[in-house]
């Protein structure tokens, strides 16, 4: 049975490192969630918090709206997968898959049943007398993630279980999570700083920095209207505008820079000092000249990008934006100091909170 999780007002200190800081979350039963962020932004003292690994110094955790925070990590319904595997090297892999089984005291022909469903979940039939240490790496990892999930867990906890494999394997075992999630049923939770990740296989993810959550959303979500500066510039929003006039209308506005005036969306505060305007280089285009809504930029450069090219342009004040346009676009004509068209597909650009960028 799959397991909901209330995140309310916790934070864990270490001496004067703030690990969380007040953090309130919930994650909904059987939902594929991620905890994304980068190295020391607090993903792992979360996770530990759920696990019942660690203590919070204030707040509370509750599963299915009950306070666990009496509950010992083996009493939790919880089944983690370290990214160090820690599989037991004098095992075979039905022992490894068996070993929290028969602490709970199963033996005999159930236990055995019980292995090879977990065995023939993720793909290893007929494994179970393997020597775990003549296993290859992605072999390996499915015994760890069959040892979590023989427990049966309503909740499971893949704590960067991808870091070190190659990018074939990391493929194959994030295909391998997305099906076993629908599989089981279960409420999985994912800790990564990879953000292909986290986008391919969340239902919702929060993106952290610094102990804080700056935002919890479906992925398309983070690309249509990102909370902040930050958080755009996470995902790969790199173009930010600082305006200098914004004339606002309900949701939406016309955004000025550099005396160009542009429609955008309000997702921020319509306010000069605290908000930017955050353009998706997948929304704009080279159009020909005046189309509207277009504006006039100078060509910098470009930079090849394997399956697409930025055209880095820049506006009569310094500021600049990327387009990304076709690897093999015919843009032998386009030179540096040129000037060109560029037109927006509708929501190419947002109004948002500036909070992450350097004050002005
Ligand atoms: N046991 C500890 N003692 C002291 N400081 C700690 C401890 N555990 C974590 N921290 C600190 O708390 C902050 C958050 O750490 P955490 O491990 O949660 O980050 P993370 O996002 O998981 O990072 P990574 O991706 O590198 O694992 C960091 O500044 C870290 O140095």
């Amino acid at each position: 049975m799959a397991i909901s999780i209330q995140i309310d007002r916790v934070s864990r200190e270490y001496g004067p490192v703030k690990a969380l800081d007040d953090v309130t979350l919930d994650i909904r039963a059987g939902e594929f969630f991620t905890l994304l962020g980068s190295s020391g932004c607090g993903k792992s003292s979360l996770l530990k918090l759920i696990g019942g690994f660690d203590r919070q110094t204030s707040g509370r955790v509750a599963f299915d709206g009950k306070d666990v925070g009496n509950l010992p990590a083996n009493r939790r319904p919880v089944n983690t997968v370290f990214q160090s595997l820690a599989l037991f090297p004098h095992m075979s892999v039905a022992q490894n898959v068996g070993y929290g089984l028969r602490l709970r005291g199963l033996s005999g022909s159930t236990l055995e049943t019980r292995i090879s469903g977990a065995l023939d979940l993720v793909e290893l039939s007929g494994f179970g007398q393997r020597d775990v240490n003549l296993l290859s790496g992605g072999q390996r990892q499915r015994v760890a993630l069959a040892r979590a999930l023989v427990m049966e867990p309503g909740i499971l906890l893949l704590d960067e279980p991808l870091t070190g494999l190659d990018e074939r394997l990391r493929q194959q075992m994030r295909d391998e999570f997305g099906r076993l999630h629908k599989r089981t049923g279960a409420t999985f939770i994912l800790v990564t700083h990879n953000q292909d990740e986290a986008l391919s296989l969340s239902d919702r993810m929060a993106v952290m920095h610094r102990g804080r959550i700056e935002q919890v959303d479906a992925p398309a979500r983070f690309f249509e209207a990102p909370a902040n500066a930050f958080v755009a510039r996470f995902v790969g929003i790199d173009t930010l505008l600082r305006p200098e006039r914004i004339v606002a209308t309900g949701n939406h506005a016309e955004a000025t820079i550099a005396g160009q005036t542009l429609p955008v969306r309000v997702e921020g505060p319509a306010d000069l000092a605290a908000s930017v305007v955050a353009i998706r280089p997948d929304r704009l285009f080279l159009a020909p000249q005046g189309m509207p809504p277009a504006l006039t930029l100078m060509v910098v450069g470009t930079t090849f990008r394997g399956l697409h090219r930025d055209l880095k342009l820049a506006f009569s004040d310094g500021q600049t934006l990327v387009i990304a346009i076709e690897a093999d676009a015919d843009i032998g004509q386009l030179s540096a100091g040129q000037q060109v068209s560029v037109g927006l597909k509708p929501d190419a650009a947002v109004l948002i909170s500036s909070a992450g960028l350097p004050p002005a």
